[in-house]
């Protein structure tokens, strides 16, 4: 089989053959070691301001489901944290597991989540995402976890939009839609540099992952896991365990925004 994935053939242990920065020194997820993590109290709170009318359409792209946003200007755009400048938003996707006892990328003291939401956004000091993809400073994605709980009205519009692209390489317009709604209540997070955490796995990722989860029901992550890998007329490959597991720390530091 060409091409990435998660399947035994093609995925997470394989990358490196194809994407020797696999085993670089910034990689992600990582196992984030709450008692190691050093509180900043120099981080600023984290400014994400997010406009609705940039939301453009829901697509599935083969490995996950993405929510793309028009980043022509800065309508939709994350400041303070641990970024200096301005990042905008160009899109945010999920990882999930096959079952609720795993999913996510990032773990907390070897806590895994059922799934975990990436906000991407890229540093406009740089002309384009395609500009500033490789840049060590180039990207800040927001990582929230989802943990098993009430059923999550936020996501219902978003799960109700994915019966129209089930397969592989569909997209649906998907309007007004306001990420905000998804972030949890408290914005304390750790920040660490890692990288893209698919292939090419470009280590340009400032990381903020955020301390509080989301909540899904065990009925909504079935509609996660109804989506295909598979394209129209293949033989249907249902989409789950599409996470990279942790990679190792290699010295670097993690900090909290929070005592
Ligand atoms: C790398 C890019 C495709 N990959 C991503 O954009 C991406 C974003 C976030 C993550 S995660 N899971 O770490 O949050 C992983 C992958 C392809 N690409 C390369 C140049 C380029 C230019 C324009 C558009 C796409 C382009
Ligand atoms: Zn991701």
């Amino acid at each position: 089989s060409h091409g990435w994935g998660y399947a035994a053939d093609n995925g997470p242990d394989k990358w490196v053959e194809s994407f020797p920065v696999a085993d670089g020194p910034r990689q992600s997820p990582i196992d984030i070691v709450t008692g190691e993590a050093e509180h900043d109290s120099a981080l600023a709170p984290l400014a994400p301001h997010y406009d609705p009318s940039t939301s453009l359409d829901l697509l599935n792209n083969g490995h996950s489901v993405q929510v793309t946003f028009a980043d022509d200007t800065d309508s939709s755009s994350l400041t303070g944290g641990p970024i200096s400048g301005t990042y905008r938003l160009k899109q945010f996707h999920f990882h999930w597991g096959s079952q609720d006892d795993k999913g996510s990328e990032h773990t907390v003291d070897g806590k895994t989540y059922p799934a975990e939401l990436h906000l991407v956004h890229w540093n406009t000091t740089y002309p384009s995402f395609g500009e500033a993809v490789d840049k060590p400073d180039g990207l800040a994605v927001i990582g929230v976890f989802l943990e098993i709980g009430d059923e999550n009205p936020q996501l219902q519009k978003l799960l109700d939009a994915m019966e129209a692209i089930k397969s592989k390489g569909t997209q649906t317009s998907f309007a007004d839609f306001d990420p905000t709604i998804l972030l949890p209540g408290s914005l304390d997070y750790w920040t660490y540099d890692g990288s893209l955490t698919t292939p090419p796995l470009l280590e340009s990722v400032t990381w903020i992952v955020c301390k509080q989860s989301i909540s899904v029901s065990s009925t909504q992550m079935e509609k996660f896991r109804s989506l295909l890998f598979s394209g129209e007329g293949e033989p249907e490959c249902c989409m789950m365990d599409n996470y990279r597991p942790p990679q190792p720390l290699k010295g670097r530091k993690v900090r909290a925004s929070f005592q």
